[in-house]
C-alpha cells in the first residue's frame, strides 16, 4: 500500500521512517505529544506501551491511514508500506492465491504470489479458501500479501496476538527469516516484552504520548531468551512499562522515573 496521504512524505535512502515532533489529539485528548522516532532501512523496531497509549494511532499515521495528523510535525515515510493487522483480514469469497496478489498487476503477479505462499509455508494451498485455513495459517497469508509488494516498510499491530503460544513462537521464527531474507524496515507494535526482545534490533516504549525509552537489543539471535543480558533488558522494560519483573504493577512518576507502588 503506498503511503502518501495525510502529512506523509517520502523518505530518502539512510531513514525509512522519521517522525518529528508529531501531535495527534482527539478533543482535548492529546495521544501524540510531540513524538519523535527514526527507523533505518532494514531495522527491525519493536514499539510498546501500555494500553491506550497510542501505539496504533503512531502506526496509523504512518501507514497514511490517518488524515487528520497533516499539519502537526514531519513525517515521512517509503512508498512501499505494508500493514498487518492483528486479523488477517482477508477475503473470504477469494482463494488464498487471489488474496495475496490482490491489486498487483502484470503477468508475473500469479508468479510471485505462488512464491510468496511457498515462504509462508503454504506451497500448494493456492486455491484454498481462507475459511479452510487455522488463524497461524490465515496470517502467514497476510505475511505474503505484504511481502508480495516488498514493501520499504512493514507496519505490524499486534500480528501474532490471537495466536496461541506456539503458534506464535513459530510465526515469529518465520517473521525473523523474512525480515532476513528481504530487509524491510520494520514497527511491530506489541504488548509483549518478550516477544518484542525476540524480534527487534531495538526496543522503544511510548508513554504519554512520547517514546520514553529506546534501548537496542544486543543479543545473540536466534535463542535470545534467557540469561543475565536478556533479563536485564527485559526488566528495564517492564519497568518503564510500570510493572516489576514479577508482573506486579507500579506508579510511575510524573518525569517519568519508576517507582514500586
Ligand atoms: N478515532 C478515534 N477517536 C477518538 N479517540 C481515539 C480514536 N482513535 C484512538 N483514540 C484514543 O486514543 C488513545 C490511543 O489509542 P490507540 O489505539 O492508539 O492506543 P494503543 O496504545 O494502540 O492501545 P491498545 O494497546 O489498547 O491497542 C485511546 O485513548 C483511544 O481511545
Amino acid at each position: 500500500m503506498a503511503a502518501h496521504a495525510g502529512g506523509l512524505t517520502a523518505t530518502g535512502d539512510r531513514t525509512a521512517v522519521r517522525v518529528e515532533n508529531l501531535v495527534r489529539s482527539f478533543g482535548d485528548r492529546r495521544v501524540l505529544d510531540g513524538l519523535d522516532l527514526s527507523i533505518a532501512p532494514g531495522e527491525f523496531v519493536a514499539l510498546l506501551g501500555r494500553s491506550g497509549s497510542g501505539k496504533s494511532t503512531l502506526l496509523r499515521a504512518l501507514a497514511g491511514l490517518d488524515h487528520e495528523v497533516a499539519g502537526s510535525g514531519g513525517l515521512s515515510a517509503p512508498d512501499h508500506v505494508s500493514v498487518v493487522f492483528q486479523d488477517a483480514r482477508l477475503l473470504p469469497w477469494k482463494r488464498l492465491l487471489d488474496n495475496v496478489v490482490l491489486g498487483l498487476s502484470g503477468p508475473l503477479a500469479a508468479d510471485r504470489g505462488r512464491d510468496a505462499l511457498a515462504e509462508v509455508g503454504l506451497a500448494g494451498r493456492e486455491r484454498a479458501w481462507p475459511v479452510e485455513l487455522s488463524g497461524g495459517e490465515q496470517q502467514r497469508v497476510a505475511l505474503a500479501r505484504s511481502l508480495v509488494r516488498e514493501p520499504r516498510l512493514l507496519l505490524a499491530d499486534e500480528p501474532f496476538g490471537a495466536l496461541d503460544a506456539l503458534t506464535r513462537s513459530r510465526m515469529h521464527a518465520l517473521l525473523r527469516r523474512l525480515c532476513e531474507r528481504h530487509r524491510p524496515a520494520v514497527l511491530l507494535v506489541t504488548h509483549d516484552v518478550d516477544e518484542a526482545v525476540a524480534l527487534a534490533d531495538r526496543v522503544v516504549v511510548l508513554d504519554r504520548g512520547r517514546i520514553s525509552a529506546d534501548l537496542p537489543v544486543r543479543l545473540p539471535a536466534p535463542h535470545r531468551h534467557g540469561g543475565a543480558a536478556y533479563e536485564a533488558l527485559r526488566g528495564r522494560l517492564l519497568a518503564r512499562l510500570g510493572v516489576d519483573a514479577a508482573g506486579r504493577a507500579e506508579d510511575i512518576d510524573s518525569d517519568g522515573q519508576e517507582k514500586t507502588a
